[in-house]
């Protein structure tokens, strides 16, 4: 650890080993850098029983958090109904879809997540969102454990991670038009009622969209204009986090195009943070100030675009690099 800053001496905090309620002044930890795997506890030096003495989903102060979300040792193991000889070799077996991985997402960055299908990229956004619990480790929101949080005490923290899936059309309830799903958003954002319409149709041109769509019902809208329906209804609940899951896959190569404009554009316009998690580096390489490259459900290399796909340093990212199609994707990598 390294030591403090020499210079005046601070007061120390007004509660030592609990934490004000909320508000600017929360203490924060020192995550910049990523946690090592199974890190404990998360402010590395804190004194014996500090863990045991901390209040649920606070974390204690003496130090500065700059990550707005901080996974600490994320492992997460599936209990797997056994179909072949569960007598002699026991019902459950267990499948690791992530192995303690560690990733601090700073405010501003669009992290890249890259991998092969199968290891463990959704299974480690679920848990971002709380979707999924982890088996093993931490997540911490703007200095807030998440994971020792339940119920509605969690409820809170959720909204400000907000997801958009591969398949938008399936994550938008068919039976609602699109005022009612980002009307729904915003009154969960706390937005009174009666500012819905005109919120509603701020978001929709943000997105590009016409205001006039949202009378329609989901079936009623094309496959990008659903992604962007999505992306609007994420918005409306005002996320810090806005974790997007092969976003653009499922579309065309022209609407690909759009939704990644769309998506640059939120990115410069609004600042937001996000995780883009893709199989396409060219994606990556264009909308990402860093890149976490994951295999068998860990971390194998993270760094900048230019690091991990110009000079990758793990065998894994290069053959993942070598795996893309000559001409189309590798020159969209190398301007
Ligand atoms: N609910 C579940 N129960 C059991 N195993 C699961 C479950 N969800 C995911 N897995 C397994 O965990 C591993 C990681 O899955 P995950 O969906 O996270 O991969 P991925 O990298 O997102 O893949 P893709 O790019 O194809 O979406 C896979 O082997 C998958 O079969």
């Amino acid at each position: 650890m390294r030591a403090p800053p020499r210079g005046p001496r601070r007061e120390p905090p007004p509660h030592r080993g609990r934490l004000p309620r909320a508000g600017p002044a929360r203490p924060r930890l020192p995550l910049r850098a990523p946690l090592r795997r199974g890190a404990r506890p998360l402010r590395r030096g804190a004194p014996a029983g500090a863990t045991a003495r901390r209040p649920p989903g606070r974390l204690l102060g003496g130090g500065v958090v700059t990550a707005l979300l901080a996974l600490g040792g994320i492992t997460k193991r599936y209990e797997l109904e056994r179909r072949v000889l569960p007598r002699l070799l026991g019902r459950r077996r267990p499948h690791l879809a992530v192995d303690g991985v560690s990733l601090a997402v700073e405010r501003g960055d669009v992290l890249g997540l890259v991998g092969e299908s199968g290891c463990g990229k959704s299974t480690l956004a679920k848990i971002m969102l709380r979707l999924e619990d982890p088996t093993e480790g931490r997540v911490v929101l703007d200095g807030t454990d998440l994971t020792a949080l339940r119920g509605a005490a969690l409820r809170p923290h959720r909204r400000r991670v907000q997801m958009v899936f591969q398949d938008a059309g399936a994550s938008l309830n068919p039976r609602k038009t699109g005022a009612t799903l980002v009307g729904e958003a915003l009154g969960l954002a706390g937005l009174p009622r009666r500012d819905h319409t005109a919120r509603a149709a701020e978001l929709l041109r943000q997105v590009g969209l016409d205001a006039g769509l949202l009378a329609r019902y989901p079936h009623e809208l094309s496959g990008g204009q659903k992604q962007r329906l999505a992306i609007a209804r994420a918005l409306a609940m005002g996320p810090d986090l806005l974790v997007l899951d092969e976003p653009v896959s499922a579309l065309d190569v022209s609407l690909q195009a759009q939704i990644l404009m769309l998506l640059m554009a939120l990115r410069d316009r609004l600042g937001l943070t996000m995780v883009f998690i893709s199989h396409d580096l060219a994606l990556v390489h264009h909308l990402c100030n860093r890149v976490a490259v994951m295999s068998a459900g860990r971390i194998v290399e993270a760094g900048s675009p230019a690091e991990v796909l110009h000079r990758p340093r793990h065998d894994y990212t290069r053959r993942l690099l070598a795996a893309v199609p000559r001409g189309h994707h590798r020159t969209r990598i190398a301007t």
